[in-house]
């Protein structure tokens, strides 16, 4: 049996250690974290997260194997194998502000390691971190005095929220960097693979030397984020054109070398990791002086701004140029489907943009509420469980997130309470647009023709 131990509750931590004890039911493992409420509510009915397949998973292994904890100091004593899923955010002060990630959680927990450890540790890299981290994990747990050896690996996540389960169980691969060159570097990187091998086929076990695989991480996110940029700014010519970026999206898929994925033109990308892991690229670009790479990953950045700032612009154009007082409900909050996530959600950046030009904002969303609250704390706006109820009076409509449940809506009783004459901005071209015109929306989706009354 392994004592294995995850510092870090959040959306990576929590998920990703209980699908490990879940898939290795002989070895034990903890989870700790300093926030005390989140131990609390991890141990609780009401999960901090909400994850498709989270809570049933939670149940099975929970008191089984699976422990919540918040006695970090006894619990790196005891562990064998130390996953680290600390959060590693933009840095908001001194050099590399705006840009560099701040790496100050995971620097304590290395000498939180280092302080209680009593014996030889593997340490694992489970948080994004910029490409050489290791070198400085390395150095804090190693220094010269210390008797004990640590073995530090790269071990990045890909889960996606929303499917992060399902991602955990069925990774497209697991990466693991380690140092090949010395006895116990390979043992290291054996040790952690053969905890994957429990349920993840062999030939998606890879592994590469650390800094590919630190890197590797910030390079996925970095193309996943600048294909989103990409159809984003390919919507922004369909609209001028009557080219339909479905369409456009579709026939481009097709080719193997492309592929379908990725390509859902939105109101912008957002979640807590797109932007900070590009704004990290471009800080490491700048700190090896390549200028040109660093200005090119900042363009992904740039164009998402601009693709929510397209939206709002067209928002207040279509509405005759004022939505002073006009009612204006977002359907949606989450940064995406499936989550009560909304950090970074392009929601948030649309509000205030809303708000600025004094819209009379308001919110709903089936997972993001108490998310969306805390977010918009202070400001004017309107919080409804409810969609029916939300649209009362409404003049617009911006859809925010693809939730289903929108999908269904029952949109003839909706247009009977809104305001006239009634518009349906669709962030996510997820509605029906030709049956939402025909019920007499004024309807302006994203890359798509509008479909107004008013040019006929
Ligand atoms: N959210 C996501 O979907 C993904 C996130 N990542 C990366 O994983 C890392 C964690 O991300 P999230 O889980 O989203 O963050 P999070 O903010 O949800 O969770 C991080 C947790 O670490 C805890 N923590 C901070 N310092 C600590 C310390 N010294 N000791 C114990 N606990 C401490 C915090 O209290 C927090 O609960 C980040 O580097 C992120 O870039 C990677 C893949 C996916
Ligand atoms: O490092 C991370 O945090 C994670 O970031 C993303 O996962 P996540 O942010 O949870 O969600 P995505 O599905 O990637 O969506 C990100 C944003 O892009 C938007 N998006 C995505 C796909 C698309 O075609 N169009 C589009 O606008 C989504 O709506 C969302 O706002 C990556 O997909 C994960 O592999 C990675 O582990």
């Amino acid at each position: 049996m392994l004592n294995i131990l995850g510092i870090g509750a959040g959306y990576v931590g929590g998920p990703t250690m209980a699908v490990i004890a879940d898939k290795c039911p002989e070895h034990k493992v903890t989870v700790v974290d300093i926030n005390a409420e989140k131990i609390a509510a991890w141990n609780s009915d009401h999960l901090p997260i909400f994850e498709p397949g989270l809570d049933a998973l939670i149940e099975r292994v929970r008191g089984r194997n699976l422990f919540f904890s918040t006695e970090i100091d006894e619990e790196i004593r005891k562990a064998d194998l130390i996953f680290v899923s600390v959060n590693t955010p933009t840095k908001t002060y001194g050099q590399g502000a705006g840009l560099a990630a701040d790496l100050m959680y995971w620097e304590k927990t290395a000498r939180q390691i280092r302080a209680n450890a009593t014996g030889p540790k593997i340490v694992i890299e489970k948080s994004t971190v910029p490409v050489r981290t290791a070198v400085a994990m390395e150095r804090i747990l190693n220094e010269k005095d210390s008797p004990i050896h640590f073995d530090v690996l790269s071990c990045p996540e890909f889960l996606a929220e929303g499917t992060a389960i399902r991602d955990l169980e069925v990774p497209d691969r697991v990466l693991i960097g380690g140092r090949h060159d010395t006895d116990s570097g390979r043992e290291a990187m054996k040790k952690l693979s053969d905890i994957f091998r429990h349920w993840v086929p062999e030939e998606r076990i890879i592994h590469s030397n650390i800094w590919s695989a630190e890197l590797s991480k910030l390079a996925s996110n970095a193309f996943l984020a600048q294909r989103v940029s990409s159809i984003n700014a390919i919507s922004a010519i369909c609209e001028k054109t009557e080219a339909d970026i479905n369409e456009v999206s579709r026939a481009i898929g097709l080719d193997q070398r492309i592929g379908p994925h990725f390509l859902k033109s939105s109101v912008g990308f957002g979640g807590s990791c797109f932007k900070k892991d590009l704004l990290n690229l471009v800080y490491l670009c700048q700190f090896y002086g390549l200028e040109e790479a660093a200005e090119y990953w900042m363009w992904v950045v740039k164009f998402n701004d601009h693709q929510m700032n397209r939206f709002v612009d067209r928002i207040l154009k279509k509405m005759f140029n004022t939505i002073n007082g006009k009612r204006i409900v977002l359907f949606g909050f989450a940064f995406k489907a499936n989550t009560g996530d909304t950090r970074e959600s392009p929601a948030i950046y649309v509000t205030k943009r809303l708000l600025e030009e004094r819209a009379e904002v308001v919110v709903t969303d089936p997972r993001a509420l108490d998310n969306a609250r805390r977010d918009l704390e202070g400001m004017p706006v309107t919080f409804a469980e409810d969609p029916y109820e939300a649209v009362r009076g409404a003049h617009a409509i911006a859809v925010m997130t693809e939730w289903d449940l929108y999908r269904d809506l029952d949109y003839q009783r909706i247009y009977d309470v809104m305001e006239k004459p009634a518009f349906v901005f669709d962030g996510r071209n997820i509605l029906d647009h030709k049956g939402l015109y025909e019920m007499g929306y004024h309807v302006f989706p994203i890359g798509k023709k509008a479909l107004s009354h008013f040019d006929r």
